[in-house]
Formats: structure tokens, C-alpha cells, sequence
């Protein structure tokens, strides 16, 4: 007999012999998915109390999974033999755990003011947040002046990366609680199309730009940087103008000197803050003058909680926990490729592309801490996007594509801009989403249902096939009362938690990223090629056909 597609997806051999793979695991994964995911919760009626867990108002539901309690006791067991929890304390109280650059990973310490670390440090991050703060409150109150004494209106973020997609992201996700007179921009792209059209929307009288760059050595930031110096300098005439309209976020204070930023006005960072995690850093500067003191310090509270929450709820009751053991079931277990993230709140529209680099950069890896191959997959390709768009774009592909698509989805009870019962409409069609998956709908019922009215037999067997869906594919819910400043700094260490359990149950280095190095010197190899025709190294044959191409169109 022909499998249906959903036994095809389930009944799926494990991609690795790994031992790893463990035989309880595999066994579970046979016994729970011979049977339709809802059954589990006929045979259950308290399976979504005993499914679902909170961090504080924060609920994740994830009952709509093929887990059962032996299930998930067998899976704790995983982060349990990793050392997890020693591993977290380790992180926590700035150990070198980036092993392969000898570095702490301390931005847990930017949220709680350094408590876990040692006093200098400390004191340089509360002095640090402080300066960035009362820039907010003069921002705020119309005192930060441009140049020729007008109030700054305008503020661009200049970086990539880290240093653009975390505060783009909450920048974006928190515009209902903006409190400066200011607009916000962010320009990343070394494409010139980026910062042209940012700049045509600027006043030079008014615009205040922070460069933001850990390194201050990134190709995009720096010519963006100097492309937006340029185009000041072209209108102010005056070089000392610039510190009125120029700060820097770096470790590398030297380098921000040299660009010309007044030493006053560059924001320190440190090489303990990683660049993915570094938007509750001063590369969150953009944040704070959005949305001010209080909103500011309520976001870092909101990731405080969720770093507590980590550190002591039991593994059988811990959100990132449990959120990085079901990638573990579906990643390795299932043979799931990519993971989704559907926000059902607009607020969060940069949100899975923000996650797209802290996951993936961070456990985007195929050696284990000590460099030696591994054999099972660690992590799945992250996408997303903002419902109810995402239903009319690519939901069509979770419900009957021939993938097995984890879903998340993130979705508020209450609106922050509501209007009549659309909230009502945007809650029900997250629910419908993640019913219609573990539901389906069987071939028979839908026969019977086009027969009733009035399809011949022949027509409604060719129909249902079409139509069929197979269901039993897993989805976690995420909800939270509204968005807040609090909620998203949640949120965030929620993610940044589940994925550092993940790298540290795959035994692999989260923090480092240096599968990103041979592209950024192969471009400087091209760059070298095209300016310098016949001088440098000789290219394979594609590339050199594309670099022909360039040359003969200029
Ligand atoms: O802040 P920087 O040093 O300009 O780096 C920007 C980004 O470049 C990367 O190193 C690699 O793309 C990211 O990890 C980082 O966030």
C-alpha cells in the first residue's frame, strides 16, 4: 500500500547513526507517531496544562507536538548529560567559553548591570548605559542640536549585522512606545542604493548618524559612513561640525578616532559582547533615544527575567529549554531542515530576520568545540515572516509541501494599536494555523463532505486527493498579553537561551562566526581583480566571466 505523505514525513529514518541518535529517543519518536498527534490529547485532558509552560505572563504552548511525558524526560536527559546547567553558569560569570577566540560571552551582564562579573566591568557598562541614556533624555526634550542650533530630527544607524538587525528590529517592533521627536532609520547594505535613499530623506542640519560597528574594520559600515561624512561635509562645509551630527559604537576606539568621531562622542563596547547579541550594548543606542529611560530599562528588565527564568526554572518547566529540545526532536530526530517563525503581530516584522542571524551565524556549525566533524545535523535553516501574510504567501507549503516544517508561532492577546475586532481576527488565524497542521483533513471526510453536495464519486475521490491534508506536523505557540519594551526583551533572551542550549547539547561554539571570513576576503580579492586588471591573482573561470561582464558595462 502507498504511504500518505504524513507517514512518510514521520516514519522518516534518522539522518545520522550518530550515537547521539539515541535508541529511547528513536523508539519514542516510532511510538508516538503512529498515531494522529490528536490523540494524544483525547487520551490527555490536561495535556495542555502539562504542555505548556511560563515565564511570568510569557506562555509557550507546546502541546501541539509529538511529546509525551516519557518523551520529554528522555529528552531532558540530553541537556542534562551535556552539562547544561554548569555550562550556563559558566556563561554567566564570563568564563572563556568562545573557545576559539578566548573570550567571555557577556551580554546576560549588559541586562542585569554586571552582577555575576567583576566591578570594573560593571561599573564600565552602568556608566556606559547611562551615557546613552541621557542622550535619550536630551533627544527627548529637543536639547541634542545639530550644527546651526536646530533640534536633531533625524537618526541613522549605520551598520550591518549585529550592529543593524537587532536594533532595527526593536526600533520597528516597539514604535508604539517611541518617545523621541525623531525619526529612525537604519542603513546597512554596501549596495549605494541604501544609504542614497536614507540620505535623500535627510536634512544635514538635523540628522544625527551613529556608526555602529564592534570591529569598526566592516566594508559596508565603513563606506556607508564615509558616503554619509561625504554628504555632510558637502553641506556644512565645516569639519567641526561633524561632532554635532557623528557618534560611534565600538570596541575599537582608535579606529572611530580615526574616522573623525570627537572621542566624547564614541560609546564603548567590549569583545565579551557578541555581535548578534550586542543590541542591549550601546549598538542599542538607536533603541534607547526611541524609546527612552524608562522603556529602555524596561526592555533590559524583560531580558533579565528570561535570563533568571533560564538560570533556575527546572528543565521540565524552562522556555528556552524546552523550545531548544523540540529543535533537537525535529532537527535530528525527524530529519527537519528548516524551522519557522511566524509572528502574528506586525510590531515584529523584523523579528525573524533578526533571529535569522543569531541562530544561524551562531549554530550554523559542523565541528564540535574541539574541531572534529560532526555527524548528526545541528542548526535548521530559520525563515519567517508576519501573518496573516504569511498564510496567503507560503503556508500553503507547511500544510501539503513535502517538507516537515516545525513552525513557531509568536502572537499577542491584546493589540497595541487596536482597532474593532481585528485583534480577535489575527488571534483566531494564528490558532487556525497551527490547528490546521496537527488536524489535516482525511481524504474520507472530505469525499463524504463534497458527495453531500452533490459531487459524483469519481470527481470527489479525484478532489480529495488534492485536498487532502495531512496534518500531525508539529507547531509551538508563543503568547504574551500585549507587546511591550518588557515582552520583547523577553522574547529575545528566550531565543538567545534556546539557541545556546542547542550549541551546548551539539557541543559546538556558538559564539564564533568564522564561516563568514572567506567570503569578506575573497570580496577584497575580486574588488582588487576588477580595479586592477591583469595585476592580481588569476580567477576561476565563472568568476572571471562575471568580472568581464562588470568591466565591459561601466
Ligand atoms: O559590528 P561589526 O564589527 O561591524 O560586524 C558586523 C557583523 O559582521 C559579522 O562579523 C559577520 O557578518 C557579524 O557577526 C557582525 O554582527
Amino acid at each position: 500500500m502507498q504511504q500518505l505523505p504524513e507517514q512518510r514525513i514521520n516514519k522518516e529514518a534518522p539522518v545520522s547513526n550518530s550515537p547521539f541518535l539515541c535508541e529511547t529517543l528513536k523508539a519514542h519518536k516510532l511510538r508516538l507517531t503512529a498515531k494522529p498527534m490528536q490523540d494524544l490529547f483525547s487520551q490527555n485532558p490536561k495535556r495542555f496544562e502539562q504542555f505548556s509552560a511560563r515565564c511570568e505572563d510569557l506562555m509557550l504552548d507546546y502541546s501541539k507536538n509529538y511529546v509525551d511525558q516519557a518523551c520529554l524526560s528522555d529528552l531532558i536527559k540530553l541537556a542534562e548529560r551535556s552539562g547544561l546547567s554548569e555550562k550556563t553558569e559558566a556563561m554567566f560569570s564570563g568564563q572563556l567559553i568562545n573557545n576559539t577566540e578566548q573570550r567571555a560571552v557577556l551580554h546576560t551582564a549588559l541586562r542585569n548591570g554586571g552582577n555575576d562579573i567583576d566591578a570594573e566591568s560593571a561599573a564600565k557598562i552602568t556608566s556606559t548605559k547611562e551615557r546613552m541614556l541621557q542622550l535619550a533624555d536630551r533627544l527627548q526634550h529637543g536639547e541634542l542640536l545639530g550644527y546651526t542650533g536646530k533640534p536633531i530630527a533625524t537618526v541613522v544607524n549605520i551598520g550591518v549585522g549585529g550592529s543593524d538587525l537587532g536594533p532595527a528590529m526593536a526600533v520597528d517592533a516597539l514604535t508604539r512606545y517611541h518617545n523621541a521627536p525623531a525619526r529612525f532609520l537604519f542603513v546597512s547594505n554596501v549596495d549605494p542604493v541604501h544609504i542614497s535613499r536614507a540620505l535623500a530623506q535627510c536634512d544635514p542640519e538635523t540628522t544625527l548618524f551613529i556608526v555602529c560597528s564592534k570591529t569598526f574594520t566592516t566594508l559596508e559600515t565603513l563606506a556607508n559612513a564615509n558616503a554619509a561624512r561625504h554628504w555632510f561635509l558637502q553641506s556644512s562645509g565645516q569639519e567641526d561640525a561633524i561632532e554635532h551630527h557623528f557618534l560611534a559604537v565600538s570596541t575599537n576606539l582608535k579606529a572611530a578616532a580615526e574616522f573623525g568621531i570627537p572621542e566624547h562622542n564614541i560609546f564603548p563596547m567590549w569583545d565579551w559582547v557578541g555581535g548578534r547579541y550586542s543590541l542591549w550594548s550601546a549598538i542599542g543606542l538607536s533603541i534607547a533615544i526611541a524609546i527612552g529611560r524608562d522603556n529602555f530599562e524596561a526592555f533590559l528588565a524583560g531580558g533579565r527575567a528570561m535570563d533568571e527564568h533560564f538560570r533556575h526554572a527546572p528543565h521540565t518547566s524552562n522556555l528556552p529549554v524546552i523550545l531548544a529540545l523540540l529543535g533537537i526532536w525535529h532537527n535530528d530526530y525527524f530529519g527537519a531542515q528548516s524551522q519557522a517563525l511566524i509572528c502574528y503581530d506586525q510590531n515584529l516584522l523584523l523579528f525573524p530576520a533578526y533571529l535569522q542571524q543569531l541562530d544561524m551565524e551562531s549554530n550554523g556549525k559542523s565541528v564540535n568545540k574541539q574541531g572534529e566533524p560532526l555527524d548528526y545535523p545541528t542548526g535548521a535553516a530559520l525563515w519567517g515572516g508576519v501573518g496573516t501574510n504569511t498564510q496567503h504567501s507560503f503556508h500553503q507549503l507547511f500544510h501539503q509541501g513535502s517538507h516537515l516544517i516545525p513552525v513557531d508561532f509568536i502572537v499577542g492577546a491584546r493589540s497595541t494599536n487596536p482597532i474593532g475586532e481585528q485583534q480577535t481576527a489575527l488571534y483566531s488565524n494564528c490558532l487556525a494555523q497551527s490547528q490546521a497542521l496537527m488536524q489535516g483533513r482525511s481524504i474520507h471526510s472530505l469525499k463524504q463532505e463534497m458527495i453531500a453536495e452533490g459531487k459524483s464519486e469519481q470527481e470527489a475521490d479525484f478532489l480529495a486527493k488534492h485536498r487532502f491534508v495531512a496534518g500531525n506536523r508539529p507547531s509551538n505557540t508563543l503568547v504574551y498579553p500585549t507587546l511591550t519594551p518588557y515582552v520583547l526583551g523577553q522574547l529575545i533572551a528566550l531565543y538567545e537561551h534556546k539557541i545556546f542550549t542547542q550549541s551546548v547539547i551539539w557541543d559546538i561554539n556558538a559564539f564564533d562566526q568564522w564561516g563568514v571570513e572567506l567570503g569578506k576576503q575573497l570580496s577584497k580579492k575580486i574588488t582588487r581583480v576588477i580595479q586592477e586588471p591583469g595585476k592580481a591573482d588569476q580567477q576561476d573561470g565563472s568568476t572571471q566571466g562575471l568580472i568581464d561582464y562588470f568591466l565591459r558595462h561601466q
